[in-house]
């Protein structure tokens, strides 16, 4: 058998989902099953300071030679990186990864990818200039549990996809959590707002089955209706609930519906209701769990038949996921979070030469930032200036 190929990461910011991530990349594939790829963290920076860089390069416990930056440009000026994981607010993700790219380095890149369709349109020409890898890092895409769904729905198995409603939703309390208004989840320097943060999970599930399933020849973007509460006045959105219509022949099952909703204020599904149902025209599939990172499916058909199927994450980990004091997910102890699948996919198309991410390429992520314009237009949910510009650099 072939040795594994090692990928060196370089971690750029040093906040609560960078931990997380770098944590889970640093298990063992094997325990996954995976086993051509290791990853290695050789760098990490914080713009904060290189005291702070390297205080979380001991944290996540990666190799003592790991190089701790002050700044982000030492970052990517770094020969020995392979790919460079970005983790800072929404508002940031367009001038540090067009820093990355500039200093032609692969990138994944968190979600929101950027703040708005026209930022994403330009690093994916920079991305093509470049000749890089540049990807989404949604990481719910490359979960197994989401790869069995859209198969089940391409095999054909439910019948052609009618229907699917999808909510993430998180009860946190905005004037105990958020009451000075610098947290980037209602920051509009930030990026705040549900939409941009936890909506994009919701239009995830519903851009998985209802667009990604499709040929990509009938894929077209869907017509969109948006209802926007904005929290306390400001321009951050509290509660985003979307109607969309995606255009398809009669001959391939006609128009498929959607609804999309998220809030930062008020509860999602329990755990006895799924967050996600997609509907077709011989039966349903249920998703369980939070819709970010679902646990256990639901097959449900007109013939009678159940499946039910649990998924747990492979480990070792940490076993919840706070977030602000609120407890978004739980699951057992030991498992991982599940972020290293999407680590995998991001060093598989470097060690294959593409520059994509297999479950969600660039068109689609423009699309959906198109769609996440539309809904702002419609809501009047409007950024500063200086985090929608496409202008690089621009000080932020
Ligand atoms: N996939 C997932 O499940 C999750 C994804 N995310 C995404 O990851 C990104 C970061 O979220 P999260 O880690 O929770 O955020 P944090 O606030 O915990 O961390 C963000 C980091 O970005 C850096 N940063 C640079 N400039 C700024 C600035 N002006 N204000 C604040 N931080 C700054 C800081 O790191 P430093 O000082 O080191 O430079 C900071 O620690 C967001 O885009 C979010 O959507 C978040 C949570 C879960
Ligand atoms: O991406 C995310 O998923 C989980 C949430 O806890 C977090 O707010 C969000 O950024």
């Amino acid at each position: 058998m072939a040795s594994p190929k090692t990928i060196r990461w370089g971690i750029l910011a040093t906040g609560a989902i960078s931990v997380t991530f770098t944590k889970d990349l640093l298990v063992d594939p094997i325990t996954r099953g995976v086993s051509n790829i290791k990853h290695t963290v050789v760098a990490a920076a914080s713009s904060s300071s290189k005291i702070r860089a390297e205080s979380f390069l001991r944290e996540c416990d990666c190799d003592a030679s790991a190089a701790a930056y002050g700044s982000y440009e030492e970052l990517v000026r770094d020969p020995n990186i392979d790919i460079v994981y970005i983790a800072t607010p929404h508002s940031h993700h367009y001038q540090n990864a067009m820093l990355a790219l500039e200093a032609g380095k692969n990138i994944l890149c968190e979600k929101a990818f950027t703040i708005n369709a026209e930022q994403a349109k330009k690093l994916v020409a920079k991305a093509k200039e470049k000749n890089v890898l540049l990807m989404e890092a949604v990481w719910t895409r490359y979960f197994p549990l989401s790869v069995y769904v859209r198969e089940t729905i391409q095999n054909g198995v439910i019948g052609p996809v009618s229907r699917v409603i999808a909510d993430n939703s998180v009860p946190m309390d905005p004037t105990v959590n958020f009451a000075d208004g610098k947290h980037r989840m209602v920051n509009p320097d930030l990026g705040g707002g549900a939409l941009l943060d936890l909506g994009i999970y919701s239009l995830t599930w519903i851009f998985q089955t209802a667009y990604h399933t499709q040929e990509p020849g009938l894929r077209q973007p869907p017509e969109v209706l948006a209802a926007v509460k904005k929290y306390r006045g400001s321009a951050a959105d509290e509660t985003t609930t979307v109607l969309l219509n995606f255009p398809r022949p009669e001959s391939a099952g006609g128009d498929i519906h959607a609804i999309a909703t998220t809030s930062f204020s008020l509860a999602g599904p329990d755990s006895s209701i799924p967050p996600v149902r997609i509907q077709g025209t011989k039966g349903e599939i249920q998703v369980f769990g939070a819709a970010p990172r679902p646990s256990h499916t639901k097959l449900i058909l007109a013939d009678g038949t159940i499946e039910e199927k649990a998924w747990p994450q492979p480990g070792p980990g940490k076993g919840s996921n706070w977030f602000n004091g609120y407890l978004h997910w739980a699951h057992a102890e030991g498992e991982g979070q599940g972020m290293f699948w999407e680590a995998d996919e991001a060093a598989s198309a470097v060690l294959e030469g593409r520059k994509e991410g297999k479950y969600l390429g660039w068109e689609e992520t423009i699309t959906i930032m198109e769609v996440m314009d539309e809904i702002r237009r419609q809501g009047d949910l409007k950024y500063p200036d200086k985090i929608e510009t496409t202008e690089y650099p621009t000080a932020l």
